[in-house]
């Protein structure tokens, strides 16, 4: 699966996406270790904060589908600039993604940005922080 075959399948799926309130759609392609593609599109509420992103509706899907290993995420928009994921998405990344794991941010004008989980959140909370033992303190 190339670079140019993610974004295709992100576009389609921001086809989809369910937006009601803010017209702007988003797309999202996960490619799993396995060759899997999961998409997902941003999904909105009247309640506006109960919206969900393309790409936590991706990584969620691919979650639920027993699907747990990613190997690339395409995100699109229609923005000047290739979209940036909100710190949501972010924080679900670093949680479920390994941190090299490129990150492919477009337009709908063909703008191109690659970058990694870790470079988008840097110095983020996540299971380690977790892990420290803090039994013996007071
Ligand atoms: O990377 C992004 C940025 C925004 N949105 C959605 C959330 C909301 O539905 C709309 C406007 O913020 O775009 C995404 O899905 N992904
Ligand atoms: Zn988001």
């Amino acid at each position: 699966m190339d670079r140019e075959a993610l974004i295709e399948a992100a576009k389609q799926a921001r086809e989809k996406a369910y937006v009601p309130y803010s017209k702007f759609q988003v797309g999202a392609a996960l490619l799993t270790t396995n060759g899997k593609v999961i998409q997902g599109c941003n999904v909105e509420n009247a309640s506006y904060g109960l919206t969900n992103c393309a790409e936590r509706t991706a990584l969620f899907k691919a979650i639920s589908d027993g699907e747990s290993t990613f190997a690339a995420m395409a995100v699109i928009g229609d923005t000047e600039e290739p979209i940036s994921p909100c710190g949501a998405c972010r924080q679900v990344m670093v949680e479920l993604c390994p941190p090299d794991m490129p990150v492919i941010l477009t337009n709908l004008k063909g703008d191109v940005t690659e970058t990694t989980v870790k470079a988008l959140l840097p110095g983020a909370f996540d299971k380690e922080d977790l892990a420290y033992d803090r039994t013996d303190q007071t």
